[in-house]
């Protein structure tokens, strides 16, 4: 079995290429969904959250308002550090619990484990390469707004909010280009997963 971290910045591109290598055999494990599935109704971090943030982060139906939640955190880093402080952890167990999984189920897979703060986290030291999603902060910038609805300073606070990609290329052991088109990613990603089949 392979452990593959997947990162790159926000909107990279990251749950694109997750697609195309889930369609070349790959299991994926995206750390996004798994953030979701800790802050459910009734869940610990949820309990955290408002104890911090306060119950104006809640929808009426008692789930997490995550459109107002992110509306403080990305403007605000000291309250993004104290909502990290309650959820990573918890994000590193269950991606954990999963790979754990898969080695016991499914060994013979490869895993991808697609996650935005994959080296901020330390994710990195539990998967055996890092592949990074590459894109100029310009197209970042317009496929995020575009994606979420978002302003230019609403966009431009979120990418300020994670590492730098200049910082995150010394940990890369392949780059994916995600400047052009779709058909353009497919190819490298296809290169990319032929070779490492090789190896
Ligand atoms: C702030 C929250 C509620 C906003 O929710 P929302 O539905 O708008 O965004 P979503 O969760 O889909 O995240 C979208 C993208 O934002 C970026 N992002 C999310 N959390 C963070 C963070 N703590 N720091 C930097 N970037 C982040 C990632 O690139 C992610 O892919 C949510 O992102 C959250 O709970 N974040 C903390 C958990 C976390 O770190 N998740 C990322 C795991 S890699
Ligand atoms: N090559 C491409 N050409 C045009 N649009 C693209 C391309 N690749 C991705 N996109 C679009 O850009 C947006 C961001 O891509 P995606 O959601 O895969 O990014 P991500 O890195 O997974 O984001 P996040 O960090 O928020 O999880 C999406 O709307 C996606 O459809």
């Amino acid at each position: 079995m392979k452990i593959i971290g997947l990162t790159g910045g926000i909107a990279s591109g990251k749950s694109t290429v997750s697609k195309i290598l889930e369609n070349l055999g790959a299991v994926i494990i995206d750390a996004d969904i798994i953030a979701r599935k800790i802050v459910e109704k009734g869940k610990p971090a949820l309990k955290d959250i408002v104890a911090y943030f306060g119950e104006e982060v809640l929808l009426e139906n008692g789930e997490l308002n995550r459109k107002k939640l992110g509306s403080i955190v990305f403007k605000e880093p000291l309250a993004l550090k104290k909502l990290n402080e309650i959820t990573h952890s918890r994000i590193k167990e269950e991606i954990l619990k999963e790979i754990n999984w898969y080695k016991q189920y499914q060994p013979n897979h490869v895993i991808i484990v697609d996650a935005a703060l994959l080296i901020e986290t330390n994710l990195k030291d539990i998967v055996e390469e890092v592949w990074l999603v590459v894109v100029s902060e310009e197209q970042q910038k317009h496929r995020l707004m575009e994606r979420d609805q978002l302003t230019a300073k609403e966009a431009e606070d979120r990418i300020t909010a994670q590492m730098a990609i200049g910082e995150k290329l010394s940990y890369a052991h392949k780059l994916i280009s995600n400047q052009g088109s779709y058909e353009e990613l497919e190819k490298q990603v296809k290169k990319i997963w032929e070779m490492m089949e090789k190896t």
